[in-house]
């Protein structure tokens, strides 16, 4: 059992490493290590020779196999993210040298900032949802697509007839994109970033609260797609809408919502990855993605933390990658707006500091609607949809809890019966349980419901992420420049 004991204590250990590697960026490293160790703990076998007898033997077994099962999904849980992120690292790498060989020399950035502050890694798969009328199939990359030849073309083909082949799927009437007149990464850029679709079955009624928004939302959005002859000359649908609120409110989650019950196809793309990531090729892919937006109509695109894209013009630190981005971006909604209705193309955007919008931008969004914090009806239907599942007491008051979470975000709240929900544990010494014990403890836990108790300790670790200050000016905005 102590040798045992100690081997286990070691593949800990081992791992932790692997685990620091990561987290060093040393991935080869890591990925040695992490190889080693999962044959190591795959080929261990349990020791016999010091157990005495069959009872002790049971126990050692049983506590073995609790912790190898444990480790064996730590390690795959540790090699998955950890290919994640070498995949994204290599991505970056190419994409940046594929630009440099574009360019004919390596960067001098004109724009040192923007450069040297990379983005956090950004998603790399996406999907395509099933539109009105029919399916767009789910885009299989070819072997070329997703090789350093799709983002690097090299001297003899150095842009191909349409870079969206293989890469972009047909849209719903069956046709191909043509992107003759866009590098193949610049459209891998906006295929695996940008146009990242909605998979989610979500409907309007899975939102909490905010019955105008959802009624603006369907106007603007549902309606116009199934009743277009209603939506005509002074009735012509909302085109762009900014939801302005603090953070963890559910803005996300409405615009995916809507997508979902729309069927629209929905690009997402947080406003910082534009700016910053691709320096110089910004504007082609704003550019692309609104094209992309047409194509694949009806269409959401989702831009988060718009600020960011949209800060008050001519600012003396915005820069001039900033500025182009911003007014390209300005160009395509106004061709989004007026040259394409008949293909929906709706624009959403999100932020928690409105005032520093652009005024340009700001008027570009015919509604600019405040996102509250939920009110106590919207916070105990919160509290009783988190907890829906999961074997409560009958003593939890949901009114006088809703009540004590005055101030809290929708995030919040959920996070609160989270912290509940695993406070149950607190309340048994697990730490001194070990093999059967502990399998067998943690068995009847499951059902063990969540007390008063847990989150009375729940409330006094998980407070409003809310700055009142911030939420007061975002309102105050909304008052002064709103449009519900
Ligand atoms: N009205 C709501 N209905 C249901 N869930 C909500 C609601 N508001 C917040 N939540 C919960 O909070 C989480 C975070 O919401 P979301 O990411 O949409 O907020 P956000 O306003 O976009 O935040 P941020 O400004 O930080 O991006 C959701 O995943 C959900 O669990």
């Amino acid at each position: 059992m102590i040798g045992d004991a100690q081997t286990i204590t070691g593949y800990f250990e081992r791992a932790q490493v692997a685990k620091t590697m990561v987290d060093d960026g040393r991935w080869s490293e890591a990925g040695d290590l992490l190889r080693q160790l999962l044959t190591d703990v795959r080929s261990y076998k349990i020791s016999t020779s010091n157990r005495e007898d069959v009872e002790s033997k049971n126990v050692s077994k049983l506590f073995f196999l609790h912790y190898m099962s444990f480790l064996q999904a730590f390690l795959k849980a540790l090699e998955a993210s950890m290919k994640l992120v070498l995949q994204n690292a290599r991505d970056e790498d190419e994409l940046h040298d594929a630009m440099t060989r574009q360019s004919g020399s390596p960067e001098p950035p004109a724009d040192p900032d923007v450069w040297s502050k990379p983005s956090p890694p950004l998603p790399t798969s996406s999907k395509y949802n099933a539109k009105k009328g029919g399916t767009v199939p789910k885009t299989q990359p070819s072997k070329s697509a997703s090789s350093a030849a799709s983002y690097a073309p090299s001297a003899a083909d150095t842009k191909p007839a349409n870079p969206s082949q293989g890469i972009l799927p047909p849209n719903s009437a069956g046709e191909s994109f043509d992107a003759s007149s866009y590098d193949s990464y610049i459209v891998q850029a906006v295929r695996g970033t940008m146009a990242t679709q909605t998979e989610n079955t979500m409907s309007l009624d899975d939102i909490i609260g905010m019955h105008d928004v959802k009624q603006v939302l369907h106007e603007a959005v549902t309606l116009p797609l199934l009743v277009p002859e209603f939506f005509r000359g002074l009735r012509s649908p909302w085109k762009a809408m900014v939801l302005a609120g603090p953070p963890g409110t559910g803005k996300t989650l409405i615009a995916r919502a809507i997508a979902s019950e729309s069927s629209s196809t929905f690009f997402t793309v947080s406003s910082t990855d534009l700016s910053s990531k691709w320096r110089g090729d910004s504007e082609k892919i704003v550019r692309l993605l609104f094209e992309l937006a047409r194509f694949y109509a009806p269409s959401i695109i989702f831009i988060d933390e718009i600020d960011t894209l949209g800060g008050q013009r001519g600012n003396s630190g915005e820069h001039e990658a900033s500025r182009r981005v911003k007014s390209e971006f300005l160009v395509q909604m106004d061709g989004a707006q007026h040259k394409f209705d008949e293909r929906r193309v709706f624009v959403l955007a999100a932020t928690n500091i409105p005032w520093e919008l652009d005024e340009a931008l700001r008027r570009r969004f015919e509604k600019r609607i405040f996102i509250p914090l939920p009110d106590l009806d919207a916070r105990k239907k919160l509290i009783e949809t988190s907890m829906m599942g999961t074997p409560q007491s009958n003593e939890i008051n949901y009114d006088e809890l809703a009540a004590k979470t005055e101030g809290f975000s929708g995030a919040d709240v959920v996070s609160l019966c989270r912290t509940a929900a695993i406070n149950v544990l607190r309340r048994y010494d697990t730490k001194s349980l070990r093999g059967g014990e502990l399998t067998a403890a943690m068995e009847s836990l499951k059902t063990e419901p969540v007390r008063n108790c847990d989150f009375e300790a729940a409330l006094q670790a998980v407070s409003s992420s809310v700055d009142p200050d911030t939420m007061l000016k975002c309102k105050e905005w909304c008052d002064s420049f709103g449009a519900m």
